[in-house]
């Protein structure tokens, strides 16, 4: 089922942004792609393994554009990378596969078993990670793009976003779907949710709520009802309507 949520003071803020664009673009006779510079941003968050990549694939199949905070991780990590120079000057040779890449399952056992680590890598990666970010928002040009942002609560990265998208998914059903795909024990699972905060905190903050309990048929309709109420949102406004 998808939820929404009452409107948002950011919600609001953009509204009113839209309506003073639609003026200009009207008393300059503009394409609204010549004047539409601000791409909505769409948070979309939840547990690891929640099913943020699955609805990510159905925006992007209906056209949606996509900036992947996870990708980006991987990118700022690559061969030759300053970024992991510093990660193999701090663990080592043996942090890298025979190729010279990371071995991220490795270096997941280690960020996932000491706190102290994780926060050492978070505080090397996230600024990166952010810094292209912002580049990638910048330079869409479409009515909105999906930002999958995992840690989007625990960062506290509110103030980039325009509405929060939450994957949704029970705890029980979660280990079952990380495990399978992964490969990794309960334990293990359980240790990276405990990374994370909890569900009740990210209900808190969400604006919309995709609930992955069900099947990928299920899902994508969702994402498909979703995307044309963003886009009536967007493209027809109207501030009388409640979003
Ligand atoms: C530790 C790494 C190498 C493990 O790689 P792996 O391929 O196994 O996992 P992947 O990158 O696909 O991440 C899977 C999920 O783990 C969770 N996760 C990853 N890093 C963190 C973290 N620092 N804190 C809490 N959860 C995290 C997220 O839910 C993410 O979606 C990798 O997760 C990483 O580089 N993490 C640090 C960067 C980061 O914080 N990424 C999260 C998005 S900003
Ligand atoms: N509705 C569903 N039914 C069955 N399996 C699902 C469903 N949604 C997702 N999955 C499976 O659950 C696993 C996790 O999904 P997905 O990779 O999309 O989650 P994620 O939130 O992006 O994970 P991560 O936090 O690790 O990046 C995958 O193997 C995916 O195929």
């Amino acid at each position: 089922m998808v939820i929404k949520k009452e409107e948002t003071i950011s919600i609001k803020i953009y509204r009113v942004n839209i309506s003073v664009i639609l003026t200009i673009m009207l008393t300059c006779n503009e394409k609204p792609k010549d004047i539409l510079l601000m791409t909505y941003v769409v948070a979309l968050t939840g547990g690891i393994g929640s099913g943020k990549s699955t609805v990510a694939d159905a925006f992007a199949n209906l056209g949606v554009p996509l900036i992947d905070a996870d990708v980006i991780a991987r990118q700022v990590v690559q061969l030759g990378t300053d970024a992991l120079s510093q990660i193999v000057t701090r663990y080592g040779n043996n942090i890298l596969l025979a190729d010279g890449s990371l071995n991220r399952a490795v270096l997941r056992q280690k960020i996932f078993s000491e706190q102290q680590e994780r926060e050492w890598l978070n505080s090397l990666l996230h600024p990166l990670i952010q810094q292209e970010t912002q580049r990638r928002i910048t330079a869409t040009k479409e009515p909105y793009l999906i930002w999958v942002i995992p840690l989007l609560i625990e960062n506290n990265l509110f103030s980039q976003a325009d509405r929060v998208l939450l994957v949704d998914v029970d705890k029980e059903i979660q280990l079952t779907r990380i495990t399978s795909r992964d490969n990794i024990t309960r334990q293990q699972a359980k240790q990276i949710l405990s990374a994370q905060t909890t569900q009740k905190e990210r209900l808190a903050c969400a604006d919309d709520v995709i609930n992955n309990n069900g099947n990928f048929v299920e899902l994508s309709s969702m994402v498909s009802i979703l995307h044309q109420q963003y886009l009536d949102f967007l493209l027809l406004p109207n501030l009388t309507k409640k979003f």
